[in-house]
């Protein structure tokens, strides 16, 4: 029944990244204090803290003035404490002013009596009911575990519903990462967003494919058409690069035995590669504090870009976040050795300095045929070019200062405001990019090959895996060439929103009636904008195996297409909306249609569905939740259960009746509470996560206690209006009264 992932099944990479966090605040020290009797100091004497100290940061910091010398010790004081935890709530859950309202209600009240109660440092500890909180509406996606300075980014990218992403006037999104297990989180974590326009890739960013299709070799039947979708064309790039993750100190404090200055000059180059993906407006970030990870990037953006991309200043744009503007001057140091300029590189003899990471920098010249000497990071590779350029090892260079506005950078520090380091800088595009990054260098390759030892560290400073359940087989969709045949296979179009929710009509051209499958724009909250053009896909072109069918927007289906049309240059992990499951047990094999509708996808389909719908009690649908099967003759409601016992064998959806609503059927809204349910010959059987019922019946006691609650104090109320009512009665009466003995 359900999806059958309980709570206590966790995976291997799970327990891992739990492992992983655990050490990153306690180690295990060579001598095992806990087995000295003579030990009483501490609770647990097996785990001590890190050290918090590296003389190589310290030397690093302090010489590239990332703050100033009589706020040395604060900083550093400041990132040697833990970070306030911080979570984002879904705003697209059902469940979201519950959150915030339980979260105000409930939580800051409390904990501010613990504050009251035990003094401010007895408050400072693990708050265990906050914790089952936070992790039951982290694994449920309701809320999500994210340093808030990791929030600034997106509200620096200005994202408007109107943009044409990628060459289509729906509001689109393609998430890409290198690692496998952090799209799985990505798949888990926008699971609730109902969103049929987001598309999950696994690319090298530095390689992503732009899918150019060549307009000659288009044919689509026997007709040349040219697709709606040439190209990736980006109108907003987040682009939150791999970085040596020194800003997050605070949160994984084991960084500090492992840091050293050479970490940032490793990443500089493929931090360049995947930055030169330049869209419309691209926010481009780091959590590392290191200029050569910064400044020095977006500087060679500048100058590789040759004035076709500018360095936007948002010094104005929200006033209350506290930030620096960025370094014009840096250095570098390399093995100990601090260089002031390239020419320094040629006198130390250093190997994988690039000009690029020096404030001057550099930048390729394209020769006249317009094809560049060396792709990808052209000013990297030593052995092609004079390790002394003659204009550097003429002028005196000892102190460089760069001569492009990278003030209007900014930088986040620990002590302005409590938070973690971060770098953000916004690029806007100009013009058309003078160069198309193909290949990286070899230079580049070995840097990136250097990178990804040094990810295993970054590895540890990247957001919140712990906790979070993975889906290893829902996200693996796997290569996108299984999911090449199928969307002309079962893809359905259709323009009606009328809808009867039975999966099992995909493809069926011929019942057009019965074809009237979801559509909407994929955005439940936002009106359906001119024709209703949604697409079901699947993976298999078997229509007897396919095991999932995916909603996807227009502007989702022809990126599709055109990763088809390309040979399938993009590697896709996740695609639209999971809508519909096949119900594998033998139940399924013997219903007229063996698909029930995912829980993901409820929401979106629920305001169309017209059949193999019951309304149920509260107390009905809190038994449904607990018991996840009920008897038809075990209902409360035994006119529930007489109708449940009617509908066909198969899926239904169960939706919770309000208590003041007893007219049927209800006006379904995004508000209203429904789950897919499976209509067996006996009994009805709740096709919902053993986690995702205990999520909903917590939301159910929560709301029940706020309606008591509010019925109590309405109660109180209308007894003191009726008493006052009285009372002033009591006082008109009397005034009359005394009026007329007066008068
Ligand atoms: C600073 S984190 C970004 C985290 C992201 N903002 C999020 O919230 O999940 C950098 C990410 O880059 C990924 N990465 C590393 N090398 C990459 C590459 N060559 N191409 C694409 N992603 C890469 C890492 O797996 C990591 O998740």
């Amino acid at each position: 029944m359900g999806g059958g992932r309980g709570r206590g099944k966790r995976s291997r990479t799970q327990r891992k990244h739990f492992r992983d966090g655990r050490e990153n605040v306690w180690k295990r020290p060579k001598f095992d204090s806990s087995s000295d009797p003579n030990n009483t100091t501490t609770n647990n004497p097996t785990w001590q803290p890190f050290a918090t100290q590296n003389q190589a940061f310290d030397e690093y910091y302090k010489e590239q003035g990332i703050v100033a010398p009589e706020e040395w010790d604060t900083f550093v004081q400041v990132l040697r404490t833990p970070l306030p935890a911080a979570f984002r709530i879904n705003s697209s859950s059902q469940f979201c002013t519950d959150i915030i309202s339980q979260l105000e209600d409930g939580f800051v009240k409390s904990l501010k009596a613990e504050v009251t109660d035990g003094g401010e440092v007895e408050a400072i500890r693990p708050l265990p009911w906050f914790h089952v909180f936070l992790k039951l509406e982290n694994e449920i996606g309701n809320i999500t575990r994210q340093e808030a300075v990791s929030m600034v980014p997106p509200l620096f990218l200005d994202v408007r519903p109107h943009h044409f992403v990628l060459d289509s006037k729906q509001l689109m999104v393609i998430a890409n990462d290198l690692d496998v297990q952090r799209c799985n989180l990505l798949i888990h974590q926008t699971k609730r967003m109902c969103t049929a326009n987001l598309i999950v890739t696994n690319n090298e960013a530095q390689h992503f494919p732009g899918c150019h299709a060549n307009k000659n070799f288009i044919k689509v039947s026997e007709i040349e058409l040219e697709p709606p979708v040439s190209k990736l064309l980006f109108d907003r790039v987040l682009c939150d690069v791999p970085c040596s993750g020194d800003g997050t100190l605070r949160k994984a404090p084991d960084l500090w035995r492992k840091l050293n200055s050479g970490m940032g000059n490793g990443l500089h180059n493929l931090q360049i590669q995947i930055a030169m993906r330049v869209g419309g407006r691209m926010v481009y970030s780091t959590c590392s504090m290191n200029p050569v990870e910064n400044e020095a990037v977006v500087g060679e953006i500048l100058r590789k870009c040759e004035g076709s991309v500018e360095l936007v200043d948002v010094s104005s744009k929200l006033p209350q976040l506290v930030r620096r503007p960025g370094l014009r001057k840096w250095k570098v140091r390399d093995k100990g050795i601090w260089l002031s300029s390239y020419k320094d590189v040629s006198k130390f003899c250093r190997f994988g300095i690039l000009r690029s990471m020096f404030p001057s920098g550099t930048s390729c010249v394209a020769p006249a045929d317009g094809d560049y000497k060396q792709e990808n990071g052209a000013n990297v590779n030593s052995e092609d070019e004079p390790m002394a350029d003659p204009m550097t090892s003429t002028e005196d260079l000892n102190e460089e200062v760069s001569d492009l506005p990278l003030e209007s950078c900014m930088r986040i520090v620990p002590h302005d405001q409590n938070s973690g380091a971060f770098f953000i800088a916004i690029l806007h595009k100009l013009s058309p990019l003078p160069v198309i990054q193909e290949k990286p260098s070899e230079r580049g390759n070995m840097l990136t090959k250097k990178y990804e030892e040094q990810e295993k560290l970054s590895e540890q400073v990247t957001e919140c895996n712990n906790g979070v359940e993975l889906n290893s087989e829902d996200a693996a969709l796997e290569k996108f060439s299984e999911a090449a045949a199928e969307a002309d296979l079962v893809e359905n179009e259709t323009d009606k929103a009328a809808l009867d929710p039975d999966p099992c009509n995909i493809g069926d051209e011929n019942d057009s009636e019965k074809n009237q499958m979801l559509v909407d724009d994929g955005i439940p909250s936002a009106k359906a904008v001119g024709k209703r053009n949604g697409h079901l896909i699947s993976r298999n072109s078997d229509t007897n195996h396919v095991k999932r069918i995916y909603y996807i927007s227009k502007s989702v289906k022809d990126v599709l297409e055109l990763n088809l049309l390309v040979g399938q240059q993009l590697k896709i992990s996740s695609i639209g909306l999971k809508m519909y499951e096949r119900q594998t047990s033998r139940e399924g094999t013997t219903a007229p249609c063996a698909f029930r509708i995912s829980s993901e996808g409820l929401p979106v389909i629920l305001p169309h569905i017209t059949k193999q719908i019951l309304y149920a009690s509260t107390v009905d649908f809190k038994h449904l939740l607990q018991y996840k099967a009920v008897k038809f003759k075990d209902f409360v409601d035994a006119e529930f259960g007489e109708k449940a016992s009617k509908l066909m064998l198969g899926c239904s959806v169960v939706v919770i009746r309000d208590t003041k609503t007893l007219a049927e059927p209800i006006q379904v809204d995004a508000s209203t509470i429904a789950i897919g349910c499976w209509k067996g010959r006996a009994s009805l059987s709740v096709m919902v996560t053993a986690i995702d019922c205990q999520e909903l019946l917590e939301r159910l006691s929560a709301r029940m206690e706020i309606e008591k609650d509010s019925s109590v104090q309405k109660h109180n109320v209308e007894a003191t209006e009726v008493q006052d009512m009285n009372g002033i009665e009591k006082v008109e009466e009397s005034k009359t009264t005394k009026e007329a003995t007066n008068g």
